[in-house]
């Protein structure tokens, strides 16, 4: 079980909602994906007027936690304010922090998302950023006051899959009581149970599943591909070997040489 801020949570998916073809595809693949926790984006709501107020009662309607985003937000002030937005429309303290630093890459501004999750975990807020790699930014979040991090694997919506291993596994490695979730770049379920066969506590994607040609197949997929990786991890792996190791005993041949 997954314990995030002391909300246990059945299953190691976190599901953006975004992209999809439409309501009815949403739903469905968030059942499908066995998720119990989706992000929503208050912006992209709140500027929907009318629909945005019919996608968040469908939202409400599909059982899921909700785990709002500042996705978009440039700035500190942009991101905080943007999270008390969110914090009423959505009656929840829980904020998947974002502060963007460059449009081409969607790169986290670690300077601001510390700055960020200092003032909205002294707020009170239940804060999941979106951070890189980077050990240091993610000691410097843990003293903001953060209780899980979340790097990303690739950029958001690049699909290129874990592409920094080594930093992957130094931080699953150093930050060992943490939950760590990998977020963003996911392409593939193959690569959700790579990163969960790191140890892992959880992903949170949306492009692959958003974007698939069934988003529908492709989000059970990805419950299959986080289950599978957690038992594999959970039920202790052989690690590589340079040398082979028969697998049939040597003892009994037939023929003694
Ligand atoms: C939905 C959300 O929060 C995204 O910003 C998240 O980072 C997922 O990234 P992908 O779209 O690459 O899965």
């Amino acid at each position: 079980m997954l314990e995030l801020y002391g909300t246990e949570l059945s299953s190691r998916l976190l599901l953006g909602t975004a992209q999809y073809p439409s309501p009815a595809i949403l739903a469905d693949a968030v059942k499908a994906s066995g998720t119990s926790v989706v992000t929503v984006s208050l912006r992209r709501e709140m500027a929907g007027g009318r629909a945005g107020e019919q996608f968040w009662s469908l939202i409400r309607s599909l059982g899921a936690r909700t785990l709002p985003n500042t996705a978009g937000c440039l700035s500190v002030k942009e991101a905080v304010t943007t999270a008390k937005m969110a914090r009423e429309v959505f009656g929840t303290n829980w904020i998947k922090l974002e502060v963007i630093g460059n449009h081409d890459t969607l790169q986290p501004d670690v300077f601001g998302l510390v700055e960020a999750a200092r003032i909205l975990c002294e707020d009170g807020f239940a804060v999941f950023p979106y951070t890189t790699d980077d050990l240091v930014v993610a000691e410097r979040l843990l003293e903001a006051g953060c209780k899980v991090l979340m790097p990303w694997c690739a950029p958001i919506g690049s699909a290129l899959g874990p592409v920094n291993m080594t930093a992957l596994r130094s931080m699953r490695g150093y930050f060992p009581g943490v939950p760590l979730i990998v977020d963003a770049g996911l392409g593939r379920p193959s690569h959700a149970a790579t990163v969960m066969e790191l140890g892992f506590d959880a992903v949170l994607l949306n492009t692959a599943v958003a974007k698939a040609a069934d988003p529908v197949g492709m989000a059970r997929a990805f419950g299959k591909a986080v289950d599978a990786g957690r038992e594999a991890f959970s039920s202790g792996m052989l690690e590589p070997r340079d040398v082979a190791v028969p697998s049939t005993p040597m003892v009994g041949r037939a023929v003694f040489s």
